[in-house]
């Protein structure tokens, strides 16, 4: 498959759903300058393209640690109510530019607590910037809490009181990221106790650093109903397997895949595979700014370098919107726009 005229105007047009994106690793660079001239904080740059360097990976990252290192510089841009909904608010508008039509996003509260912030105070901070995007932009969105898996069990323990005390007003899951490598999954089966009792919704990264037992551990110990990534999955036939037959959506972000590392390239990327053998692949961006990327190009690079067609890119736009953390109801009013706009635009789905 090449892209074609034809293929980037249906891409454009695409409604689309990213249901893994972290709200750091989206800022714009522009922001960064207004809040550091607001706050009196000295950048090593005065333009946002000389920012840049800053705030994203590059080719050379070697790994899952060194993607992360890029977190700390936006992190203090963000130690504030207004700082966060603003950053929110504004992620939602870079997803309405592409017909993003459903997006949950992602942040883990107490890493915005440096400065005083409750998390309860920075996730209803972020829920503000959130629903200001969904009224002005039209786009159905969700809230993510993630436990870092470096943070103490005692501070994990609290941002999951504090996302399930947000339940039906916007979060709508919890999630572990961070370092995967260095700290196992099994070392979190009690934190999502709480979550799995309430019957609020897991996700968990795994099988990007680290390999299929994770993925495994995810599932069974921690009770993930979807994976961040997955990526790792085919080394393990047996999970592989478990996956397959739970019908267990993969969160996969193919361009952070690549700067991570979790891959040895594009040729070794297992998306399609995976997507062909019936698996509920989803594509997401991971992070809008770290990654450099959009869904668009996320959707190019797949055309491009995977040979996916523009028929199994819709597919996991649908997958996406099945696997959403929302109610039934507005599940199936999404997958009738992407269905209607698939007819319009002569996608089979
Ligand atoms: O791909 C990823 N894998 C694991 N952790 C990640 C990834 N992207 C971002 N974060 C981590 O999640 C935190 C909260 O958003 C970020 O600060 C970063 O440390
Ligand atoms: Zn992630």
């Amino acid at each position: 498959m090449v892209m074609n005229d034809t293929v980037r105007r249906q891409l454009a047009a695409l409604p689309k759903a990213d249901l893994h994106v972290h709200l750091d690793g989206s800022v714009k660079p522009g922001t960064v300058l207004d809040l550091a001239a607001r706050k009196g904080i000295e950048l090593p740059a005065d333009t946002a393209e000389g920012l840049l360097p800053y705030m994203r990976v590059t080719d050379e990252c070697e790994n899952l640690v060194e993607y992360l290192s890029k977190f700390q510089f936006v992190l203090r841009f963000m130690q504030d109510a207004e700082s966060i909904e603003r950053i929110a608010f504004e992620l939602i508008e870079q997803a309405a530019a592409e017909n993003v039509i459903y997006i949950e996003v992602r942040f883990g509260p107490h890493l915005h607590t440096n400065e005083g912030l409750t998390h309860d105070e920075a996730i209803a901070a972020a829920l503000r910037g959130l629903r200001r995007g969904e009224e002005r932009f039209g786009i159905a969105v969700g809230l993510i809490v993630i436990n870092m898996r470096h943070e103490s069990e005692e501070v994990n323990r609290e941002v999951t009181a504090a996302a399930l005390r947000f339940r039906g007003q916007g979060v709508v899951a919890v999630d572990l990221a961070g370092d995967e490598a260095g700290y196992p999954a099994s070392l979190f089966r009690e934190l999502f106790r709480p979550a799995r009792e309430s019957g609020m919704p897991v996700t968990i990264h795994a099988g990007e650093a680290a390999g299929a037992a994770n993925i495994e551990e995810a599932v069974v110990g921690l009770g993930a109903a979807r994976l961040g990534h997955g990526v790792r999955l085919r080394e393990d036939g047996r999970v592989y397997e478990l996956v397959r037959e739970r019908g267990i959506p993969l969160e996969m972000c193919p361009i952070s895949n690549m700067q991570t590392k979790a891959v040895a390239g594009w040729e070794a990327y297992p998306l399609r595979d995976y997507l062909r053998d019936g698996l509920k692949v989803t594509v997401n961006t991971d992070n809008r700014t770290v990654s450099d990327t959009t869904l668009t190009k996320e959707y190019e690079m797949l055309i491009l370098r995977c040979g996916l067609t523009i028929e199994e890119i819709a597919a996991t736009v649908r997958n996406s919107l099945d696997a959403a953390f929302a109610e039934p109801s507005a599940r199936e009013a999404l997958k009738a726009r992407l269905q209607s706009a698939c007819v319009e635009l002569g996608i089979a789905l």
